[in-house]
C-alpha cells in the first residue's frame, strides 16, 4: 500500500500548480500538519524585520511612522488581505487580538441593530474566545446570548436578533458553515451577520462583499503566516462604517489623531475600527507573509485542499486499522474546511507519538487528532507520510 501511495503521492505532486509555493517557506524534514494553528515562516521574513529593526527603528527612528509608512500600515495591510477575503479596498484594518476584535464587531453590530434587537446568538461550537466575549458583550449591552448549532440560525433568528456570530469553520471538527446561507438567513431577519474567519481566510474563498457579510474577524497566524501573535483584522461593510460605533475608540480611530482633542470624533471609513498604536514588528512581519501570496488564485488553494483532505482520508482508510479513528470532519466538500479531524482513544498519547515521530498535528480535547493542510506548502507526498506515520502509531 505504502508505495502505491507515495507514487499516487508523487503523481499528484507533479501535476500542483502550487508546488513551488513550498519554497517560499522554512520547511525541515517534518510534515508540518499545524499550519491550521500556526503557519510556517515564509523566507522573506526574517530579512525584512532585521531590515526594520536596524534601519527603520534604528536609524529613522521616530520618522518612521510618516517615512516608512507605519502609521498607515493597519489600513494598507488590511487592503493586501482584503481580496483573499473576497473584499474590496477600504474594509479591513488590521490590529488587535482576534479575541478584541470580535468584541469590536459584537458590541457594534448590537450599536447597528437598533432599538428592539437584545438578542445574540452564537454558533455553540465556537472556538471558546467567541463565547466568552459575546457573553460579556451581551451583559455590557443588555442583551441576552444564545448559544446554537449554527444550522438552527435561520429558524431561531427573529425580530428581536441583533447579530449571529459564527464560526466560518469549526476550529475542532473541520466543519464548514454556510456563510451565504445563513448571512442571508440572517439578514432575512432583519439581524447582522458576523463571522469569524481565523479557519477559512487564506485556506477557501470567502467572498465577503459578494455574500453581503455585515462583519468578519480572523487572526492571521494560522493560514495566511503571519507569525505567532501576529495582529488579527477587522471587516466592516463599506455601507456600515457610517454607522460603526466602536466601543473602543482609542485615539489611533480619532478623525484627527494629533489633534489631541478631548472630544472624540471618530475617523471615516474603516479606519475607525483601530484602536491604539499597532504592533508595527508583527504587522511588518505579516505584510512580508502576504508576498507568498502574489499569483497565487484562491480558488486553487481550495482545490488542492480538498484534494489533499481527500487523499489523507483515502490512505487512513487503507492503512489504519479498522475501528481506530473515526472521522469527525465531514467528507463532502461543501462541508468542509481546511482539516481533517479524527476521534481517537488516547489522542494525545497519540499525537505525541507523531510528533515525535516527525508528523506535526495536534490534539484538542478530549479526543480529536487535527491534521490542517496548508496548500502554500503541504505536498500530497506530506500527507502520504503522515497516513503512513499514523497507521504505524496506532498498529
Ligand atoms: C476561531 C477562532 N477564533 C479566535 C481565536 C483566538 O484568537 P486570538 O488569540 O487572536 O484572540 C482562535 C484561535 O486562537 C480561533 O481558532
Ligand atoms: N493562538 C494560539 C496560541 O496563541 C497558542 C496555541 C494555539 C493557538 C491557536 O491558534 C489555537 C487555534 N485557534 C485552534 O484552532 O485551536
Amino acid at each position: 500500500m505504502s508505495e502505491t501511495a507515495a507514487e499516487r503521492a508523487a503523481a499528484l505532486d507533479a501535476r500542483d500548480e502550487l508546488a513551488p509555493v513550498r519554497e517560499k517557506f522554512v520547511l525541515d524534514g517534518c510534515v508540518y500538519l499545524d499550519g491550521n494553528s500556526l503557519g510556517a515562516l515564509p523566507r522573506q521574513v526574517p530579512g525584512r524585520v532585521a531590515d526594520v529593526i536596524a534601519h527603520e527603528w534604528g536609524e529613522l527612528r521616530i520618522r518612521s511612522w510618516e517615512e516608512a509608512g507605519w502609521w498607515a500600515a493597519p489600513e494598507r495591510v488590511g487592503d493586501r488581505i482584503a481580496p483573499l477575503l473576497g473584499a474590496a479596498p477600504g474594509q479591513v484594518v488590521v490590529g488587535d487580538s482576534t479575541s478584541v476584535n470580535i468584541f469590536k464587531a459584537v458590541v457594534g453590530a448590537v450599536r447597528m441593530a437598533g432599538a428592539g434587537r437584545d438578542e445574540i446568538l452564537a454558533d455553540e461550537a465556537s472556538f471558546p474566545t467567541d463565547g466568552y466575549i459575546a457573553e460579556s458583550a451581551a451583559r455590557m449591552t443588555g442583551c441576552t446570548l444564545r448559544a446554537l448549532p449554527a444550522e438552527r440560525i435561520p429558524d431561531e433568528a427573529g425580530p428581536r436578533t441583533a447579530l449571529a456570530l459564527i464560526n466560518h469553520v469549526d476550529y475542532r471538527t473541520g466543519r464548514l458553515n454556510d456563510l451565504p446561507g445563513l448571512t442571508a438567513a440572517l439578514h432575512e431577519a432583519g439581524a447582522l451577520a458576523v463571522w469569524d474567519l481565523c479557519h477559512s481566510a487564506g485556506a477557501l474563498p470567502v467572498r465577503l462583499d459578494a455574500h453581503g457579510v455585515d462583519l468578519a474577524v480572523g487572526c492571521t497566524y494560522k493560514y495566511l503566516n503571519g507569525g505567532p501573535g501576529a495582529p488579527a483584522y477587522l471587516y466592516v461593510r463599506e455601507e456600515l462604517q457610517a454607522c460603526f460605533d466602536s466601543p473602543l475608540p482609542g485615539w489611533n480611530s480619532h478623525a484627527v489623531p494629533f489633534g489631541m482633542d478631548a472630544a472624540y470624533a471618530p475617523a471615516d471609513g474603516i479606519t475607525r475600527g483601530r484602536v491604539g498604536t499597532p504592533d508595527i514588528l508583527s504587522m511588518l512581519a505579516l505584510e512580508t507573509a502576504l508576498e507568498v501570496w502574489d499569483g497565487v488564485r484562491i480558488e486553487a488553494v481550495r482545490d488542492k485542499s480538498l484534494a489533499l483532505g481527500d487523499f489523507f482520508l483515502e490512505c487512513v482508510e487503507a492503512s489504519v486499522p479498522e475501528g481506530r479513528v473515526r472521522c469527525v470532519t465531514p467528507r463532502e466538500h461543501r462541508l468542509r474546511g481546511s482539516q481533517v479531524a479524527l476521534s481517537c482513544a488516547d489522542a494525545g498519547k497519540v499525537m505525541t507519538e507523531l510528533i515525535h515521530r516527525g508528523v506535526i498535528g495536534d490534539f484538542r480535547h478530549p479526543d480529536v487528532l487535527r491534521f490542517g493542510f496548508t496548500p502554500l506548502y503541504t505536498s500530497f507526498a506530506d500527507v502520504a507520510r503522515a497516513a503512513r506515520v499514523l497507521a504505524e502509531v496506532l498498529e
